[in-house]
């Protein structure tokens, strides 16, 4: 099972202004689809970022692969390594930590290993969660992510969720999700607002969906004092809070008076943050990603840390389409301490590159494809499209601190604002 041809596609598909501490999302969010075609004719299915600086790297492993066995997985990481000698990809937008030559391979890695795995599954006819060791559950949970959104683009019609800048608002995208996909637990993306705004909309949210596990993040945009007022206001109120404010010690610092676990997907993101943050007991419970920590098997080796810590685990989300989410669903589902519903973007997009009808939302979880490998099957026509949409939209990274300054002039983002 050698790889005979490995073809990289950047792709953009339509984004809602959804807000964030940055600013504002642009209309379109970029991707990168892989498609890693083997000597017998599997083809195994990879998605990653697509900002033009991960482009770069990726582009650069792409001459090494031919002729790579897909079961050298650890081989993969080598070539890797060794090709990208030493770069640091930088995430300009910022929401998922600092970046590292460590952060980069993983990055990097990830992509090409679900497609391997992908590979592997449909060479061996068993499902990627089989590989990863078994299902530990049949579907995984997600989570409803509600965002503060403005009503339109620029320049562009209002698109079906319209504005949402009160609690109010808030409470009617809740009500549509749970409608739609029988979303659970809710999560709430702040740092848009000051916090006595949000905590309104979290009151709000509470008082509509009883039982419903709530969650807050503003990544990061709240200092340690506010962080603590917060967390005393939302007692009881919180399944968890989400990176109330930077760095390890800051959020230690909350952690010792909060009610609430916290979590983050912004101050542990690569395996060396691990000790620091566990020995000041910073976090309660961690987002993973395989998207940046080292793939899905990297992701069940984080995964037995935390539980031998005691930290929970849950997973963090960007904008993504369907490949992602199929992957997300495996190592979710093969990962026994992934208790935490996980979070997903999925419901804010309205157009993927797959073929519809294997990934299914009841009750707010995606059952487990039972097909080989991913069990996901590209719609090359639909690739094409938003390949086309990629060359077409100009983009060649996330920007919404730029795109907000075209709202509101002067825009500076709310880090460590309140
Ligand atoms: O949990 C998080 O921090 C995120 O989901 C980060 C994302 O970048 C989110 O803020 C977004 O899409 O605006
Ligand atoms: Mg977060």
């Amino acid at each position: 099972m050698k790889i005979r041809d490995v073809v990289l596609t950047p792709v953009a598909f339509a984004d809602a202004p959804l807000l964030n501490v940055m600013g504002v999302h642009e209309p379109f969010a970029l991707r990168s689809v892989v498609q890693v075609a083997c000597d017998d004719g599997v083809v195994g299915l990879g998605e990653s970022y697509g900002d033009a600086a991960f482009l770069g790297e990726v582009r650069k492993v792409l001459p090494e692969l031919a002729g790579h066995d897909i079961f050298d997985l650890p081989g993969l990481k080598r070539i890797i390594a060794r090709t990208l000698a030493g770069t640091v990809l930088t995430d300009e937008h910022g929401l998922i930590g600092g970046f590292s030559i460590r952060k980069t391979i993983a990055s990097v890695y990830s992509l090409f290993e679900v497609a391997c795995l992908d590979a592997q599954g449909q060479f061996l006819g068993r499902p990627v969660a089989d590989l990863l060791g078994g299902k530990a559950r049949e579907a995984v949970d997600f989570s409803a992510y509600l965002f503060y959104k403005y009503g339109a683009h620029l320049d562009a019609e209002a698109d079906s969720w319209g504005e949402i800048l009160t609690p109010e608002a808030l409470v009617g995208s809740a009500q549509r999700m749970v409608d739609e996909y029988g979303f659970r637990s809710i999560k709430l993306k702040g740092g848009v607002f000051a916090p006595e705004q949000e905590i309104e909309g979290i009151r709000a949210l509470a008082e509509a969906f009883p039982g419903h596990p709530l969650r807050i993040d503003p990544n990061a945009a709240w200092t340690p004092e506010t962080s603590i007022r917060v967390a005393a206001e939302l007692d009881g109120v919180l399944e968890y809070l989400e990176d109330p404010t930077p760095g390890i010690e800051g959020m230690a610092r909350v952690a010792r008076e909060a009610s609430m676990p916290l979590a983050t997907n912004m101050c542990v993101v690569n395996f060396g943050d691990l000790e620091p943050a566990f020995r000041a007991r910073a976090i309660g419970v961690l987002l993973s990603d395989h998207h940046f920590w080292g793939g899905m098997r990297d992701t069940q080796a984080l995964s037995v840390a935390c539980e031998s810590f005691g930290v929970g685990l849950s997973m963090h989300s960007n904008s993504h389409l369907g490949i992602s989410l199929a992957a997300m669903v495996h190592v979710a589902a093969a990962t026994p301490h992934l208790t935490y519903a996980c979070d997903t973007h999925w419901p804010w997009k309205t157009a993927d590159v797959i073929e519809p009808g294997v990934l299914n939302f009841a009750g707010g979880a995606v059952a487990v494809p039972d097909r080989p490998g991913l069990g996901i099957t590209l719609d090359q026509d639909a690739l094409a499209r938003a390949h086309e949409d990629y060359v077409r939209c100009g983009l060649t990274k996330r920007d919404d601190v730029t795109y907000m300054r075209r709202y509101t002039p002067g825009f500076e983002p709310n880090t460590a604002r309140w």
